[in-house]
């Protein structure tokens, strides 16, 4: 059985529709109006253990909803979920035992204690033995770079050492599960990279699953094997994030300065099947091919062939352009997935 199983899992909430102004306030207070806001429609969803899942959508979309219904904070409105075996909203107690969560915009860390006074916390809390934590201690604080500041309290840290010390601090149990909902907001690169880092280090060693939703695709392509795309509360897409790329972000684009124009090659290229050109000036274009049908070198011995190129530069099709596609409209996913 998957370590993560959601039958039909939805939620709705009741929104206060208010009219704008005191009038409109003191009327929602005599005669309250609400309407039903479907944020996630009845879901399947079935995560293998080990699996790295990035859970991506538009704002609104409905990604925290479904962490939280899967974490237990929220109560389903309809659907069955099953972690590791527990209903997470019925045993609270049982399923925080096996899960870490990092929500980016809110810390789980006592706010006025140092650091690791917090950490020495939640080892009698999840009961964590002696050894694991000694060893966890030892692992987090190297490879998270945290001996500058672990001494110090929530309040004083960076945004940046505070992320590292609640990823830490949701990992000291040795979780299986490890629900991320965006972890690398606001950091720099430098951070981002090291957080990056240590999720895979503890993916591969200890099998932790992850399942994270983001903004920032960098964490996707980085960390994730698989990708899920919820819109308007309902998954759009679920598959491998390789056959995406795969699939639809074959292009590549090769951008030319040539000596001088070449209305030949425009001419020939117009009827090539699987490149494109596009063209910027007389002597600036573009041109993109499919990877698969053209190798660069293919593509640039073709235009030399024409006259002197001056310089070119080249670009793949990244999974950034892809799902941004998909949330402008310009891309349909649907029925790609497995
Ligand atoms: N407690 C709540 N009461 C009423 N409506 C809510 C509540 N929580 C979420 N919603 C609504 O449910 C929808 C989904 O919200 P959710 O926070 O799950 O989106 P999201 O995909 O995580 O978005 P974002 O990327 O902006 O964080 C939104 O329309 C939101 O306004």
């Amino acid at each position: 059985m998957s370590i993560i199983e959601a039958r039909g899992l939805s939620k709705s909430f009741m929104q206060a529709v208010k009219e704008p102004g005191l009038g409109g306030a003191v009327k929602h207070l005599f005669l309250p109006r609400h309407i039903e806001k479907v944020a996630v429609k009845p879901l399947d969803l079935s995560v293998e253990a080990g699996e790295t899942v990035a859970y991506v959508g538009p704002n609104g979309a409905g990604k925290s909803t479904t962490i939280k219904m899967l974490t237990g904070i929220l109560m389903p409105s309809a659907g069955t979920v099953s972690v590791n075996g527990i209903n997470p909203y019925k045993k609270r107690m049982d399923n925080a035992a096996q899960i870490g969560a990092v929500f980016g915009q809110r810390t789980q860390l006592w706010w006025d204690i140092p650091i690791v006074e917090s950490f020495s916390l939640l080892k009698d809390i999840y009961q964590i033995p002696g050894a694991v934590y000694k060893t966890n201690m030892e692992l987090f604080t190297e490879m998270l770079g945290m001996s500058e500041f672990i001494h110090l309290s929530a309040r004083k840290l960076s945004l940046g050492q505070r992320m590292r010390a609640d990823l830490a601090a949701a990992l000291l149990h040795n979780p299986p599960i490890l629900y991320l909902d965006e972890p690398t907001i606001g950091l720099d690169v430098s951070v981002k990279q090291k957080i990056r880092e240590f999720i895979k280090q503890i993916n591969q060693e200890q099998n932790t699953t992850v399942m994270l939703t983001t903004h920032d695709l960098g964490d996707i392509e980085d960390l994730c094997k698989r990708l899920i795309i919820i819109d308007h509360g309902a998954i759009i897409y679920d598959g491998s994030l390789s056959e995406v790329k795969a699939r639809f972000a074959k292009n590549r684009v090769i951008f030319f300065q040539v000596g001088s124009p070449m209305p030949e090659l425009y001419a020939q290229l117009a009827q090539t099947p699987g490149m494109k050109l596009a063209q910027q000036s007389a002597q600036e274009f573009s041109v993109s091919f499919d990877r698969y049908e053209y190798t660069a070198s293919e593509v640039v011995g073709r235009v030399m062939r024409y006259g002197e190129v001056v310089d070119f530069r080249m670009e793949d099709t990244n999974i950034e352009q892809v799902i941004k596609a998909v949330y402008d409209g310009k891309l349909d996913l649907t029925g790609t997935g497995e």
